[in-house]
């Protein structure tokens, strides 16, 4: 199987929000907002990155742009650093490097029309001049499944799903070959959502595109994803391909999001986990892991030590010391509390961020008990797992939304395939 190269990498890439106070403006704290996150886009590959609201999915989208100027790390853009870059270099990347925003109402200045949205970027870049623009926006109007004669509209005139399309355009205008797709759907109806997901899709296949698609709901990233990143409280928990990670689940906080997408076959329902309370401040995160204080699974470790990021299985890295050799649990108690219970790790687990002679140090293979499917009934003091219910959907904690369905948006006349 061949691989696609890395068109771009994050490496340890943190933002933090200076918090001033004072008559002097000082700084007394800082808002960890993404602490320290490291993944790679292959070209032609959609990466998803899900988490609850406030977890820094848009901080990290939008730093790794550099629309936020980041306060460490490395991005590498076809193996350049771009945060290395001065701004004549970054202004012609720009061109590569695109994002689509959730709200399409207010990233559409309602003032231009839709030619002068699209076209400004195609004459800022020099792409097209003259009656040469007008024509290019007419063409992408069209791709996008818009009408060319809607050139001389507001955004006003259209509905959410339009102007969703028009973003899309606009972030095609340039030929990009990067987009972040940031909580691009997050705003539309559940049949306008499909409907721009498959738009996503085939405009990747045509134009070679590769995505970073944000969203807060597992359940609209898997239609869409190569690999998904799930990030909580600035750090990434768990990173692994799309098929490993809905199917072998290893962190308690993803198996939590995956617990919240409801599911309409009652044989493949799994128990609910109701995550307490809300995401803790990035101000003051929790100290050891930054889970613990919602973990059903937590043990003494993770209160006090910040957990490694391991990879159990190739490809498949995790930041819990439950897979991690060096403190993984014999206690099948603590394993039992997991509501799922992972599948045993086909290789040597290993300390990503560790060197390669370190990392070989690490010997025993955590030991899950065995357990088949299901078995927790215990709930530790902070997480109350709960069987699933149907009604237990607007219970959670945990943000959910349905599944895209099959539908037709009106207006744009392209059938729906998710
Ligand atoms: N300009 C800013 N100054 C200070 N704090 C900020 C700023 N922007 C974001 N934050 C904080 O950083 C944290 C992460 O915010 P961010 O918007 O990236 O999260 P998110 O996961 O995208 O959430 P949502 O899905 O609600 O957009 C939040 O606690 C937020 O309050």
């Amino acid at each position: 199987m061949s691989v696609a190269p890395t068109l771009l990498e994050v490496r340890n890439l943190k933002k933090h929000f200076p918090i001033k106070k004072g008559l002097f403006n000082r700084q007394v704290g800082s808002v960890k907002a993404v602490d320290g996150i490291s993944f790679e886009v292959n070209a032609n590959e959609t990466v998803g990155l899900v988490g609850e609201s406030g977890c820094g999915k848009t901080t990290a989208g939008r730093s790794l742009l550099r629309l936020l100027e980041p306060t460490d790390g490395e991005v590498l853009y076809k193996g350049q650093d771009i945060l290395k870059m001065g701004p004549a270099e970054m202004r012609s990347l720009r061109r590569n490097l695109q994002i689509i925003f959730q709200d399409p109402f207010s990233s559409l200045n309602p003032r231009m029309t839709i030619e002068s949205i699209i076209g400004e970027a195609i004459t800022f870049h020099k792409v097209a001049q003259g009656p040469e623009v007008r024509e290019m926006v007419e063409g992408l109007l069209e791709r996008v499944g818009l009408q060319p004669s809607y050139i001389t509209r507001y955004p006003h005139e259209f509905s959410g799903g339009q102007r969703q399309r028009v973003g899309i355009a606009r972030a095609l205008a340039l030929n990009p070959d990067f987009i972040v797709c940031d909580e691009a759907v997050s705003a539309l109806d559940v049949s306008v959502q499909a409907q721009v997901i498959n738009l996503l899709m085939d405009l990747q296949q045509e134009y070679n595109l590769s995505y970073l698609f944000i969203a807060h709901d597992l359940s609209v990233v898997q239609h869409i994803s190569d690999r998904i990143a799930v990030m909580y409280l600035g750090q990434i928990a768990e990173f692994a391909e799309c098929d490993e990670l809905y199917e072998n689940p290893l962190h308690p906080y993803t198996q939590a999001l995956l617990s919240a997408i409801p599911q309409p076959n009652p044989r493949r329902r799994a128990q609910r986990i109701i995550l307490k309370g809300d995401v803790p401040s990035p101000m003051n995160p929790p100290s050891g892991c930054r889970f613990h204080t919602r973990c059903p699974a937590c043990f003494a470790p993770c209160k006090t030590v910040e957990p490694r990021t391991v990879e159990p299985t190739p490809g498949h890295k995790v930041r819990c010391h439950l897979y991690d050799p060096e403190f993984a649990p014999n206690d099948p108690d603590i394993w039992a509390r997991l509501p799922r219970q992972p599948d045993a790790p086909k290789s040597e687990p290993v300390d990503v961020a560790a060197p390669a002679n370190e990392a070989s140090s690490t010997t025993d293979a955590p030991a899950p008990d065995g357990t088949d499917g299901v078995a927790s009934t215990e709930a530790s003091e902070t997480t109350e797992v709960a069987e699933n219910a149907e009604a237990g959907a607007e219970s959670s904690d945990v943000s959910t939304a349905e599944a895209p369905a099959e539908s037709a948006e009106p207006e744009a006349g392209e059938q729906s395939k998710v």
